[in-house]
């Protein structure tokens, strides 16, 4: 696709799947006096006409085949470009791994969600497209965040979807804070998304989320809508809420939410994380069991080689296993229930 058709059609995830290894940059402005900034590709900023009291980054394909918070973040763009929608906020777009896009694929060559907080550097002499994506918007999220007052309210959401199903559809990843509290406001924002299931993280990780969070001071979340599924056979009516709350949120039209109440949410905190050690990993329950599934006491989860995981906790789950991933990564994480609201302000 060449500059003009996108221009006519304001289809941005096409333009930039035409062109997964980099677009020249360009700027643009809208009849409602929104400027447009294409950085790269698959990176569009938005800059009203007005000053902006909020500064949101929406991110979406880190992993190539999670099709549906793509469509979602296309659809935003381009009623944007067509002028349908009319962001009253300073807002960053990215569809972040082009290339996994285009091959329908998790990644090309390695996990670019493991690579954040520096990882893409890790390594003697190791480069691949992952790597520099990784550090390219690295220097987007900073770039965008330098145009941001520090008083000024900044988030980043990574949407993704998960492999498997999950007894909760919808769910939230908050990176670890490192001892701050975790913030109510950012919950009843997830509530009106539809996301009622938070996972809270207990270390650092190398993940875009924990980047944003550490890095730059942002809200940030890795939010899983639903189960992979191919480009066009989503159900993106599941996703409405978090759809209409996102338009709200770059809008500034978000209704008050309700007041905060416990009861709205399944908070979950890690207990273990699990790490493939040999290329002998193996799960030892089905693909179609679901996240957040839990096993009586002492059942065999996996082996590694001559260890064995078993379940350790009353209450315990599962989440995001996969026996696929690179050995040294984590192939599996152990979740229990927590009531953390000590910690919430
Ligand atoms: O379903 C799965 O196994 C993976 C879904 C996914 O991509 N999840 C993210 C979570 C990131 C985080 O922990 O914040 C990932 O694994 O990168
Ligand atoms: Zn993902």
């Amino acid at each position: 696709m060449m500059m003009e058709q996108f221009r006519h059609s304001g289809d941005f995830l096409a333009f930039t799947l035409a062109n997964p290894n980099g677009l020249a940059p360009c700027q643009f402005e809208l009849g409602s006096g929104v400027t447009v900034e294409i950085w790269d590709t698959g990176v569009i900023c938005f800059q009203p006409a007005q000053a902006a009291r909020q500064h949101i980054i929406l991110s979406c394909g880190v992993h190539g085949n999670e099709t549906a918070p793509i469509e979602l973040c296309a659809a935003i763009v381009q009623d944007i470009l067509q002028g349908h929608l009319t962001p009253t906020e300073r807002v960053l777009v990215l569809f972040a791994n082009p290339a996994a896009i285009n091959l329908g694929r998790r990644e090309v060559t390695e996990n670019l969600n493991r690579l954040f907080s520096g990882h893409h550097s890790k390594g003697a002499g190791l480069i691949n497209a992952e790597r520099q994506r990784a550090q390219a918007l690295e220097q987007y999220v900073t770039r965008f965040y330098e145009g941001a007052p520090a008083n000024e309210p900044r988030c980043l959401y990574d949407l993704h979807t998960a492999i498997r199903g999950s007894r909760f559809e919808k769910f939230a990843v908050y990176p670890f804070l490192h001892g701050k509290p975790w913030r109510k406001q950012q919950l009843q924002f997830l509530a009106a998304c539809d996301v009622h299931t938070v996972l809270m993280m207990q270390t650092p990780a190398s993940t875009f989320s924990y980047y944003a969070s550490h890095s730059h001071g942002a809200d940030a979340f890795t939010i899983e809508l639903g189960k992979v599924q191919p480009f066009g056979q989503n159900d993106m009516s599941r996703f409405a809420q978090a759809d209409n709350a996102l338009r709200a949120l770059i809008t500034n039209r978000l209704l008050a939410p309700k007041p905060f109440a416990a009861e709205d949410f399944h908070l979950y905190e890690v207990y273990r994380a699990i790490n493939k050690q040999t290329q002998d990993f193996k799960l030892h329950f089905a693909d179609d069991v679901q996240n957040f599934t839990s096993y009586p006491l002492g059942s065999l989860l996996a082996t590694d080689g001559d260890l064995e995981y078993r379940v350790e906790r009353e209450g315990e789950a599962l989440i995001f296993p996969n026996a696929k991933v690179a050995i040294g990564q984590r192939a599996m994480l152990m979740v229990v229930p927590t009531d953390i609201q000590h910690n919430l302000i």
